[in-house]
């Protein structure tokens, strides 16, 4: 029996993740939820899997569910509550599926308790990756990936040395926007924003898909996750996500993975490791889907991607600056305070003005992630 604890479990990756859970009550038990707003849902959730201990985003939630909850289940609030869900159970496997950089302490409290990592929230790793994955290291905890593509490419690297690998190859969507014009951009609306064409996901990565820092981050990701260069990193559009990444090998070999776009799979997978259980999905039928799409990705068109590759080859803070800024920006896209083109401006302009530090420590990630922040949430166009 796998003990769990999942922070985000109100969200997307949260409740496919519980979807897994209830595939197979034999396998799983639920010991910790932490959510944010919605407490109706995480009512439901904690009837249903009983853990022993959840949180909440607020003090006051925290104060009014305790009343309608036995005595024997403990109730957190905000990020201490996040830390407690994360290292304070009995859980050996966290998932981690809250969104943004605010998932960091969190992540590391669940390294330094020894859990093992299921990890969906990408910002963490390209905020402070080489501070999470020394470690994960130092403390002999991996980190399973949950986000399709690097669950994809864990799969197809099955534990190859890299001297053996040539090219990681992320696939990307195009996103909501995929085959609008620059100029047409200028006029899109949240709503169209938010409506991927393969993925039902939370709105900010629904978001980063149509800009592609999404893929970016990604890029920044499998770097950490999988040691690489950026030099032998690269996207390429598919607009259909079935194939979900692949490595190309010296010798010209490519594995690629394959599947539906259902997160409930790499969840699984990253669940169940090294193992595979029959998913709660259904089972792929390319003679049904008959042809499958491939173009170079254009990094004019997607300028978030060429950011997030320079970002990422910069090091040091220049990813911290890459995420935060999207961050604030997104969420002042999804406000309906910013046209969608801004968001690139304002990425552009943080990490313009930033000076780079290099290998920095946890107080600088903080303090270059927080001044990032203001600064994004400033600028303005007039
Ligand atoms: N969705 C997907 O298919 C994929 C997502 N990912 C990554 O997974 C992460 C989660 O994405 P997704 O599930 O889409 O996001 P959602 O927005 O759907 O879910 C976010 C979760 O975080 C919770 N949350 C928000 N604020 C707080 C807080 N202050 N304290 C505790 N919990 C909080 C939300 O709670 P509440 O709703 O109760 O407020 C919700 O449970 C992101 O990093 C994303 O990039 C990666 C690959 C695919
Ligand atoms: C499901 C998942 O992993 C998302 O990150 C997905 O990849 C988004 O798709 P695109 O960014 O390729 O549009
Ligand atoms: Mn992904």
């Amino acid at each position: 029996m796998k003990k769990l604890a999942i922070l985000g479990s109100t969200g997307s990756i949260g409740t496919q993740t519980l979807d897994v859970v209830r595939a197979h009550p034999e396998a799983f038990e639920v010991e910790g939820l932490a959510a944010g707003n919605n407490i109706e849902l995480l009512m439901q959730q904690v009837l249903e899997f009983k853990p022993s201990k959840i949180s909440v985003g607020s003090k006051e939630s925290a104060e009014q569910i305790k009343q309608q909850l036995p005595a024997h289940i403990q109730v957190f609030y905000g990020e201490q509550g996040l830390i407690e869900i994360a290292a304070g159970t009995d859980a050996d496997t966290v998932v981690t599926a809250v969104m943004g950089s605010m998932g960091l302490p969190s992540t590391l409290a669940a390294i330094d308790a020894g859990k093992t990592i299921g990890l969906a929230n990408k910002e963490t790793l390209v905020t402070a990756g080489h501070l999470v994955t020394a470690r994960a290291r130092q403390k002999g905890v991996q980190l399973l990936p949950i986000d399709s593509e690097h669950s994809a490419l864990f799969q197809c690297l099955n534990g190859e040395p890299r001297e053996r690998i040539h090219q990681l190859t992320l696939t990307a969507s195009g996103g909501s926007f995929r085959d609008r014009t620059r100029e047409q951009l200028k006029h899109v609306t949240v709503a169209d924003a938010l409506k991927h064409p393969n993925w039902s996901m939370g709105s900010k990565i629904t978001i980063d898909s149509a800009t592609m820092a999404n893929k970016g981050l990604e890029v920044i990701e499998a770097h950490w996750l999988f040691d690489m260069p950026y030099d032998q990193i690269s996207v390429l559009l598919h607009p259909e996500s079935i194939i979900h990444s692949f490595v190309e090998f010296v010798d010209t070999s490519i594995i690629a993975q394959l599947g539906n776009p259902d997160m409930r799979v790499p969840i699984q997978y990253a669940l169940t490791y090294p193992d595979r259980q029959q998913a709660p999905s259904s089972r792929l039928s390319l003679a049904q889907i008959g042809q499958l799409n491939f173009r170079e990705m254009d990094y004019v068109r997607f300028p978030c991607l060429s950011m997030a590759f320079e970002a990422g080859r910069l090091g040091g803070t220049a990813p911290t600056v890459f995420n935060a800024a999207n961050e604030i920006a997104v969420s002042r896209f999804l406000n309906g305070e910013i046209p969608f083109l801004l968001i690139e401006d304002i990425i552009a302009d943080a990490l313009q003005q930033h000076e780079v530090i290099a290998n920095p420590e946890l107080e600088v990630i903080y303090a270059t992630d927080a001044q990032t922040r203001a600064r994004a949430s400033a600028f303005s166009v007039l």
